[in-house]
């Protein structure tokens, strides 16, 4: 498809002349070996000897000047940026001037792309695509699909992150430009790296570059088989708590912390992925922020009561579930909608104290707040979970966000002092592919080959009943809440549908999770929460509630299928090809 966006804005630099044409109009966005760039392009996007090193060390110096502190209050806490970052203009709302885009043409990337995300491609020279051999598609986003390929440069394996632009909106660019910007602000073990760019001039689409990884946490976690011990559940939380330490020190807050956004390599390692959902933050200079965020599983209580200024906390709260979901062996609060998610926390670990809900002035208190108070039950539930582990998690899903530790206290509690201590992550055993997306495909195989014997819909396809399908999370109905075009386009579906934000999840019969007893844990069993509480009657309110308070945005749910229908599964479409 050809670009329908913008206008190819002219090189004005007599290095533009040198730059040619590319070659590659209306081909498949698929195939990288339809991108052509000249050879003086060739270069590496890898310019860490230019704008992203010099950012790297100035944050390196900034971050050393940090104290990591103790609590992670509703907008941040202590865990506060320096001075010197604060002054830095907001990279979401800055783009380089003219002349700027100009050079960048120049230098190789489209104008779509100068034009609107300048400011996220500075210092960077788009990598050719004919340097890389896509070998397998290893993953499906909401708005990309992810690919596995070697560098024919150094024969590195990477994941390339395909983010297509269908209609080339403005804000679409505008968003996977902020993930961009944001990722080129890491730099940590623990934090997957972006390692280039790769675009033409004329596609429409744009491939992230990043170190290949082999699984994520939730494929791992639902390999049959697979039961993690106290000093693997140790290791893969130090290394979270670190990558999140990092993340909060740069003033980012990832927003989606969840199993299968933590990727692991064969060493062990495990690295924050997907930061398509996450916000630059700033304690200081509080911004409203957009409170539908976090896969619902993982989604902290401020975050379901509507808080619009919150903070570290709200990765913390998904750190604490993924925690108990490592113990436990299972998700511990799998909720279908809103409501029931909120319900469950309630009674899992309390509701707010009167002192909260006064305080904290929080949009749908008054809609939420259950007509009796609901006990903490924690240390009972986790009973059997390994005693030094309680505390942590105790804090972690603390109620109120000011009450929750940081990424640095937690670092710092009696689970990673005591022993048995977390183990090396090299001497972590070494896994079959153990993708969320593996995990999909087995399932599904393996209700394949009980269709025959099973009953069947009007189309023949073989009915699943809820208690067949493997659990799993909804992703954040929406992602760039915050974006002005989709906030009013939401508003428009707002008001033509008038639906309650829970209907914006998938329906229950879509959600393989739904009603999961909280039973037959790795470390003993604990009940299963029984929702027929006529105490709790929260209603989701209809949406058009504000900004930042509005339901799914359409934007990022349309990108989620490509155009011309079915994807490729993992090990289809031929093996290994070449790209150039
Ligand atoms: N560096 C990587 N190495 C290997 N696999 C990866 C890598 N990055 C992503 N993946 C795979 O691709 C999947 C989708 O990637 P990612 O989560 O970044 O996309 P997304 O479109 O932002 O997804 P989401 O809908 O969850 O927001 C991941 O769950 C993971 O399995």
């Amino acid at each position: 498809m050809g670009c329908v966006f913008g206008r190819e804005a002219r090189p004005r630099s007599a290095a533009a002349a040198a730059v040619p044409a590319p070659v590659a109009e209306g081909k498949d966005e698929d195939d990288l070996s339809s991108l052509s760039i000249s050879k003086s392009q060739s270069t590496f996007c890898n310019a860490e000897g230019g704008v992203v090193a010099l950012e790297s060390s100035r944050v390196e110096a900034e971050e050393e000047d940090e104290v990591g502190s103790g609590r992670a209050g509703v907008n941040g806490g202590s865990d506060s940026l320096p001075q010197r970052q604060r002054k830095k203009p907001n990279p979401r709302l800055s783009n380089p001037a003219k002349h700027v885009q100009g050079e960048q043409v120049a230098a190789g990337w489209p104008g779509w792309l100068a034009e609107v995300a300048g400011e996220a491609i500075k210092g960077w020279i788009p990598r050719r695509a004919d340097t890389f051999q896509k070998l397998d598609k290893i993953g499906q986003g909401t708005y990309s699909n992810v690919y596995k390929a070697r560098d024919t440069f150094n024969g590195k394996i990477v994941a390339l992150k395909k983010v297509r632009f269908d209609n080339l909106e403005r804000e679409s660019v505008r968003f996977m430009a902020r993930e961009i910007l944001i990722l080129r602000r890491l730099d940590h073990p623990n934090v997957v790296k972006l390692e280039g760019l790769v675009t033409s001039r004329m596609s429409c689409s744009l491939y992230l570059v990043f170190e290949y990884m082999e699984h994520d946490l939730a494929g791992l976690a639902a390999t049959p088989g697979i039961k993690f011990t106290e000093p693997q559940v140790k290791c893969y939380m130090h290394q979270l708590l670190s990558g999140l330490e990092h993340c909060h020190r740069r003033g980012v807050l990832h927003r989606d912390i969840k199993g299968s956004n933590l990727l692991l390599d064969n060493s062990g390692v495990l690295k924050i992925a997907d930061f398509g959902l996450a916000s630059l933050f700033d304690p200081e200079h509080k911004q409203p922020m957009t409170s539908r965020v976090v896969t619902l599983w993982y989604r902290a209580p401020e975050l379901l009561l509507g808080a619009t200024h919150y903070g570290v906390g709200v990765d913390l709260w998904s750190a604490g579930c993924i925690l108990a979901e490592l113990l436990a062996g299972k998700p511990i609060m799998p909720g279908r909608n809103e409501v029931e998610q909120l319900h469950r926390i309630f009674k899992l670990c309390g509701s707010p104290s009167e002192e909260y809900w006064k305080k904290s002035k929080l949009p749908h208190a008054t809609i939420f707040k259950p007509q009796k108070p609901y006990k903490r039950c924690i240390a009972e539930t986790f009973k059997d979970f390994p005693s030094s582990s309680l505390p942590l998690i105790e804090t972690l899903l603390a109620i109120d966000p000011a009450e929750r530790q940081t990424a640095s206290a937690s670092l710092k509690s009696k689970f990673f002092t005591t022993e048995p201590y977390a183990c090396e992550p090299s001497s972590l055993p070494k896994y079959p592919p153990s993708k969320e997306m593996d995990a999909k495909i087995r399932d599904e195989e393996a209700r394949r080959v009980r269709a025959p014997s099973g009953r069947f819909n009007a189309d023949g396809a073989k009915k699943t009943r809820p208690r067949d399908r493997a659990p799993r999370a909804m992703p954040a109905p929406e992602a760039n809440a915050e974006l002005q075009v989709n906030i009013d386009r939401r508003r428009l579906v707002t008001h033509s549908n008038a639906k309650s934000k829970s209907e914006k999840f998938p329906p229950p019969h879509q959600d393989g999770a739904l009603g999961f007893p909280l039973g037959s844990s790795r470390y003993g069993d604990h009940p299963g929460f029984d929702l027929g509480d006529a105490s709790f009657s929260g209603v989701l309110p209809l949406g058009g509630a504000g900004p930042t308070a509005e339901p799914a945005d359409t934007s990022r749910l349309r990108r989620k299928k490509p155009p011309g229908g079915r994807e490729r599964r993992k090990g289809e479409g031929g093996g290994s090809f070449q790209l150039g």
